[in-house]
């Protein structure tokens, strides 16, 4: 997979270039789009000259025509104008933008950038929006460190949280927050420019298959994003990633990942499953969210609501710089129960009356110490905090019982977060197994599933519980599978291997690791697999001794040889006892039988090797 990822060029964003196409005679290569709210008359737009270029394509210093009876104005304004893609998705592109335009229109958010419409010209798409000052990242340019103050910082990473919130609960993510994406207005007030922009074109196919992982910035994209089908699916904690990496390089002055290539970072943010640093010395709320931020796997990152949290009750906050001190990961390591994150846990508060279950262990088959098949909920302490105590009824328990609310979890229609489930209408476009994202109290699911990019979203009506898969389990490719949706290495003398997984995706894209498989230098070992495509391998399920001894090869490369070298060494050491036995009893039968004159058995015991050899020979005739 990463062998598909390229290096693209990344144009410093303060190039200047003049327009030079005749913006007279502008070529709008779409059929005209219906008359739409958003959709504006590309002569009624000149471009004058490029103010900075990046990932989705450049911006450009316009002037945008209005006129009618009664008046004619010109307005300064930024275009962004996009790189190309296939013209028969441009249509679903302007309609998509037409929705997220009437969304934003109707709920009037502030603090995102001011959007005019758009338009298509020279065939490529082109945002209309105001002109700003410049953005973080040119101020961040013009600082001596090249960083902000930590007052600033909270500023301004209060006001995107907050807008950033807004825009998740109308389903709207960023996917690519970045200091050079926070635009400025005179009063030094910050909006967020360039939103939506990646989420619209999730889906869309670029003509250049360098554009195919434009999915966001690579510095600043999280695990999930560099492959949304495979390692997916994309969601508001997506952008939480792309957040707290902006709040480090306004913080640092630093680009997360600064220097390497695309492919380094691929190989950091994904395989190795690296996180950027944090500076040290930051309000504690401050460094426990932007750990959480840099959670692996989504579901243990904080919301965008835990942030705003974290920037308000830390808006005051006295700031004691310790350069090069390093603190990643290490709270959140500690703050975790049982795998689950406190923002995991925190995203669904427990109420009076929900039935709950005990907690299994994050991607695990273990409850914790108490195992509480089925209860309800019949009193809380507290209800905003997940680490407060609940009281439980408990079948044919005659008092309620006190627990931790971290140790259970609710279960809705018979259904908890993190289960795994099978879709009962399967869909050809994708696969139908994934596991459980949450369940409302309504019944209403979201659930990740490998193929694709965004949560699917349901009822409960629509799913049914499958087994799930567990971390350690030993699995196989399913006797049917002759293709396998990944690559699946074989075992030496042909055969597909067995494999144990070792992590689980949250769409439930297995990681499978060959501890069976000796292999050289860079050799990869770890392979992904689709859940629908393997079954379990245990010595319970193998029948036969020599199955079981196979499957006891899949532990260890060395079991093979070791097991080959015990079997030899028996042999030996059983071949000299054997020896030996037969000495002995030859030496004591001897004895025993030995008559005068050495004769042994009637026969003489000196008689000479050929003659012995003879006997043998015609014996053996
Ligand atoms: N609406 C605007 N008004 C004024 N300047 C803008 C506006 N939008 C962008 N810019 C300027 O253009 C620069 C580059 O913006 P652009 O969004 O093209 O770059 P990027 O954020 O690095 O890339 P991309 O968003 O494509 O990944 C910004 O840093 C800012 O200086």
């Amino acid at each position: 997979m990463a062998k598909d990822i390229k290096g693209s060029p990344l144009a410093a964003s303060f190039d200047y270039e003049l327009y030079e196409g005749d913006p007279d005679h502008l070529r709008t290569v779409v059929a005209a789009p219906a008359p739409a709210g958003s959709y504006i008359d590309p002569a009624s737009i000149k471009l004058k000259h490029r103010i900075g270029r990046g990932y989705f394509g450049d911006v450009w210093s316009a002037t945008h025509h209005q006129s009618a009876t009664d008046y004619d104005e010109h307005h300064e304004v930024a275009v962004k104008r996009l790189h190309p893609i296939n013209e028969d998705q441009v249509k679903a592109f302007l309609s998509k933008f037409e929705e997220l335009w009437v969304k934003l229109k109707s709920k009037q958010i502030q603090g995102v950038c001011w959007l005019h419409g758009i338009t298509v010209i020279s065939g490529k798409i082109c945002i209309v929006m105001r002109s700003y000052e410049g953005s973080v990242g040119d101020k961040m340019a013009r600082l001596k460190k090249g960083k902000l103050q930590l007052p600033d910082v909270l500023r301004y990473g209060f006001e995107l949280a907050k807008v950033i919130q807004e825009l998740h609960s109308m389903n709207v993510l960023v996917l690519n927050l970045k200091p050079t994406n926070f635009l400025l207005n005179e009063h030094d007030e910050v909006f967020l420019g360039d939103f939506g922009i990646p989420y619209i074109l999730l889906g869309v196919q670029p003509p250049d298959s360098d554009l195919a992982l434009r999915r966001g910035t690579p510095n600043y994209m999280a695990p999930e994003q560099w492959e949304p089908e495979v390692r997916g699916p994309i969601t508001c904690e997506t952008d939480a990633w792309g957040f707290g990496c902006s709040i480090i390089e306004m913080l640092t002055g630093v680009q997360p990942w600064f220097g390497k290539s695309v492919q380094d970072i691929y190989r950091s943010v994904v395989i190795n499953q690296e996180k950027p640093q944090l500076p040290g010395g930051l309000p504690t709320a401050i460094e426990n969210v932007l750990n959480g931020c840099f959670e692996y796997d989504l579901r243990n990152r904080p919301l965008m609501v835990d942030i705003l949290q974290a920037f308000e009750s830390s808006k005051n906050a006295v700031y004691s710089e310790v350069e090069g001190s390093d603190i990643g990961g290490t709270l959140s390591d500690k703050s975790k129960t049982c795998g689950f994150t406190t923002w995991f846990l925190s995203k669904d508060l427990l109420q009076v009356g929900d039935t709950i279950r005990s907690r299994k262990m994050f991607n695990s088959r273990n409850s914790q110490d108490l195992a509480v098949l089925e209860g309800s909920v019949v009193g809380l302490e507290k209800d905003t905090d997940r680490d407060g105590f609940v009281l439980v009824r408990v079948p044919n328990l005659r008092s309620p019982l006190r627990v931790n609310a971290s140790t259970i979890e609710r279960v809705t229609y018979g259904l908890a977060t993190g289960d795994w489930v099978r879709l009962v209408n399967e869909n050809k476009n994708h696969f139908s197994v994934g596991i459980l994202h949450s369940v409302q109290r309504d019944g209403s699911v979201t659930i990740g599933i490998l193929g694709l990019e965004t949560l699917w979203t349901g009822h409960s009506s629509e799913v049914e519980k499958v087994d799930p898969y567990i971390l350690g389990q030993f699995v196989q490719l399913k006797s049917n599978v002759e293709t396998p949706r990944f690559e699946w290495p074989k075992k030496w003398g042909g055969g597909w291997a067995t494999g144990r997984i070792s992590q689980i995706l949250p769409n439930g894209c297995l990681v499978v690791q060959f501890p069976g498989r000796l292999v050289f230098g860079d050799e990869p070992n770890t392979f992904l697999a689709d859940p629908d495509e393997v079954i379990e391998v245990s010595f319970d399920t193998c029948p036969g001794i020599i199955k079981k001894y196979q499957h006891l090869e899949d532990f260890h490369w060395c079991i093979r040889p070791l097991s080959i070298a015990l079997s030899l060494l028996t042999a030996a050491k059983l071949g000299v006892s054997v020896g030996k036995c037969i000495n002995a009893k030859l030496k004591k039968d001897s004895k025993d039988h030995r008559t005068k004159d050495g004769e042994v058995g009637g026969k003489p015991a000196w008689l000479r090797p050929n003659i012995l050899f003879k006997e043998g020979a015609a014996t053996a005739r």
